[in-house]
């Protein structure tokens, strides 16, 4: 389920007639090199039989991009591979339809406002350009990995490593922070909306995607928005946690508790709720982690009790304490450093080890 008539965000952006025109010029935005492409980049996807792409495949557009295929398609829009022809550089274009169900769909103008905002952290996509046509509006960002759910179903063991996932964590708590501190939520933390960089120089820096479901919760000034008696579902509901199934006003504390379930499905291969599909037998479940029954933290997920103990245990009043959650995480890779090899980088080595091991271990 994933819900979105995004009635609760205010409108950044008075103007809704598409999104603003945003064009950066190759000097004041620097590409990482160019010359070497690294990590597992994306692939073209088969065009689905009767349907049209929104940006017609193999010609130029905006006199700019030549568009080369479709990589992505989330559940809003499409995302394509295209040259930039004044740089020479393979870029990523998102496009939305600026209509949904006769509606005026804002997600985009709320995402490239939010990115736009984000430019110069680390773990935030660079945007290269934005703007709309007369029927969807688009973004384009630096190219980036396939995500991390599907770098999970291309490991032998459909598992991370130890070490892997414990740097991820450690870079999406990180990229967090950075969204929080600008005064926003993210709400759709999950396997599919983190990549990493694919150039020599960001191979090893996680990027955080998708800010169509954002939400500021502080003002300016720091000042946290007054919460609603009711909120609306937002989120992708394998991820969200047992507050939003509440439908409670969403806080930085429940951006950390869909995080803690990205790294237990990366680390454990699957969510102990993973083929359940009625909210309130998930819920159940949550809870139950949630008040660390150990029964859900068997082999590998072991690794992730303290941290889960430390998220479940977050005031949602308050903004999590960042370093501490990190100091905690750090222990599943140390001594490796954020710039050793990935599992994708290594042929998925150590998770196919750790499995071996796990399996020996409840063999005794
Ligand atoms: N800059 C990028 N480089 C490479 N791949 C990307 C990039 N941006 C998005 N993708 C791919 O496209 C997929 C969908 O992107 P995104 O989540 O931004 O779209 P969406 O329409 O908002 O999806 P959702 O239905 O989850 O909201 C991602 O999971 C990722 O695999």
């Amino acid at each position: 389920m994933r819900d979105d008539s995004r009635k609760d965000s205010p409108p950044l952006i008075k103007k809704i007639d598409g999104i603003p025109k945003l064009s950066v010029e190759p000097s004041e935005k620097k590409m990482p090199s160019p010359n070497k492409r690294l990590g597992v980049m994306p692939r073209l996807k088969k065009p689905e039989p009767d349907s049209v792409p929104l940006i017609p495949i193999d010609e130029k557009f905006k006199k700019r991009w030549h568009i080369e295929g479709i990589i992505g398609k989330g559940g809003y829009g499409e995302i394509y591979t295209a040259i930039d022809m004044k740089i020479a550089e393979e870029v990523a274009i998102k496009a939305e339809p600026m209509e949904r169900k006769g509606k005026v769909a804002r997600r985009m103008i709320l995402e490239q406002a939010v990115l736009v905002k984000l430019q110069g952290k680390p773990h935030s996509p660079l945007i290269l350009g934005s703007g709309h046509t007369e029927k969807f509006n688009y973004i384009v960002l630096q190219l980036l990995s396939i995500n991390l759910g599907d770098i999970r179903r291309m490991s032998p063991t459909r598992k991370l490593s130890k070490s892997t996932v414990g740097r991820i964590t450690v870079q999406s708590i990180a990229a967090l922070r950075d969204l929080h501190e600008i005064g926003y939520l993210h709400r759709d933390v999950k396997p599919a909306n983190i990549c990493f960089g694919i150039t020599p120089t960001t191979r090893h820096v996680l990027k955080l995607l998708d800010y169509g479901l954002v939400r500021r919760y502080k003002e300016a000034d720091g000042e946290w928005r007054q919460h609603r008696a009711k909120a609306g579902f937002r989120g992708t509901q394998r991820y969200v946690s047992t507050r939003v199934h509440r439908r409670l006003e969403q806080t930085p504390a429940d951006d950390m508790v869909s995080l803690m379930y990205t790294a237990f499905e990366l680390l454990a291969g699957e969510l102990p709720w993973r083929n359940l599909e009625k909210s309130d037998d998930i819920w159940k479940i949550k809870e139950a982690v949630q008040y660390g029954h150990i029964e859900y933290f068997s082999g590998m997920a072991r690794e992730l009790f303290d941290f889960s103990k430390l998220v479940s245990g977050l005031d949602p009043m308050v903004d999590p304490p960042y370093a501490t959650l990190q100091t905690c995480v750090k222990k599943l890779y140390s001594p490796k450093k954020l710039t050793d090899l990935y599992d994708w980088e290594e042929n998925f080595k150590e998770a196919i080890l750790e499995k071996t091991l796990s399996t020996d271990d409840s063999s005794q």
